[in-house]
């Protein structure tokens, strides 16, 4: 009689590997440290790699592999059966420090805040707050110098201006407001497919000073403004024809007051583009989205459930014309694209 097979994988694999994702993530946090996916942009064997560095052979074999297991590195046998490795197009593209879309500093940065965060959690259920190390403008700003300049350029203006090749034709003119827009590289890469477009990038002061920075490099500043100033108290301008608003919501205290702002700001038939993270019903999709969130709601921010900000846009009078998920950096989003009625 055959022994029944037992269920695989054991119910206790999720949380073995996130045991294992801790070494996972030493390990490429090594490669980065030591700008291997730009070495390896040409195959190499451990070996070779070993004696370049000084490193042991037989631990850079095996770190290798497990960098190759992780598909960050593609390998092949020459005819001596030997190995070679070679960074895998993922690498290439978004981990090597010579890529336009490199977000391997950005990795580091969110990898380390997360472990500072998960460090905090006993504490933190404690309500023991921790002093925030800058004003929030500057905070922010730092941001926009830093990981979010990176993730919009390899991530959220991509995104975007895929999406938004859907709704608007190249050669037509029309004005865009980027709502909170950071580093306002999302505008950029908009105003550089759009050759006609121009608008605005609305943001923290600090920020604003940022994103001015980058749309004066890309020499867009006769098309694209950055204009600071307090979303929720200030004028953010009228007759826009798309807004694209991205992760921002989280941080006003009012939905329904910002969405209304949103729609007065719109030309009638005018589109906003609400990017934003929900919180699923199911676990599985619920857990990447929770660990994400989880320092944000326990600011007091709003993260909304599944389907909540569809109502609320809804409830402003929004006609809701789509709902596609978007790859946002960290977690995947919901784009919900609502439209100013004309009447
Ligand atoms: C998570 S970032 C998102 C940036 C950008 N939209 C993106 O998706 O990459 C949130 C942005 O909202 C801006 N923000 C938050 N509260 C704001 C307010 N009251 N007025 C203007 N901007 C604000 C922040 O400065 C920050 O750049």
């Amino acid at each position: 009689m055959n022994r029944p097979v037992e269920a695989l994988p054991h119910a206790l694999q999720p949380y073995w590997d996130l045991s294992l994702a801790a070494v996972q993530a030493e390990a490429l946090q090594l490669a980065l440290a030591e700008d291997l996916f730009e070495t390896l942009a040409s195959p190499c064997t451990p070996e070779a790699l070993a004696q370049m560095h000084a490193w042991q052979p037989e631990a850079t074999r095996h770190w290798l592999t497990l960098l190759w297991s992780m598909q960050l590195l593609d390998r092949s046998r020459d005819a001596a059966s030997e190995w070679h490795y070679a960074s895998s197009e993922v690498a290439r593209r978004y981990l090597t420090s010579s890529s336009a879309l490199d977000c391997g500093d950005a990795w580091r940065f969110r990898l380390a805040s997360l472990r500072d965060f998960g460090a905090g959690l006993a504490n933190g259920l404690r309500g023991e707050k921790r002093p925030a190390p800058l004003a929030n403008g500057e905070r922010w700003a730092v941001a926009a110098r830093g990981h979010l300049a990176r993730e919009q350029a390899a991530v959220t203006a991509p995104a975007a201006c895929e999406l938004v090749a859907y709704r608007r034709a190249t050669e037509s003119a029309w004005r865009l407001l980027d709502l909170g827009g950071g580093p306002g590289l999302v505008a950029v890469a908009l105003a550089k497919a759009f050759p006609y477009m121009h608008g605005v990038v609305f943001e923290l002061p600090e920020a604003a000073d940022v994103a001015a920075q980058h749309i004066a490099e890309a020499g867009l500043a006769s098309r694209l403004e950055a204009r600071g100033g307090d979303l929720v108290r200030d004028d953010i301008g009228t007759g826009y024809d798309l807004i694209w608003c991205s992760s921002v919501l989280h941080f006003v205290p009012e939905l329904s007051a910002c969405l209304a702002k949103l729609h007065a700001a719109l030309k009638p038939g005018g589109e906003l583009i609400c990017v934003h993270a929900e919180i699923p019903e199911e676990p599985e999709a619920a857990r990447r989205m929770l660990s994400y969130y989880l320092p944000l709601l326990w600011q007091g921010r709003r993260v909304t459930q599944a389907g909540e900000l569809r109502q609320a846009l809804l409830a402003q009078g929004f006609e809701v014309c789509e709902a596609q998920p978007i790859a946002l950096p960290m977690a995947p989003a919901t784009a919900l694209v609502a439209r100013r009625r004309t009447k």
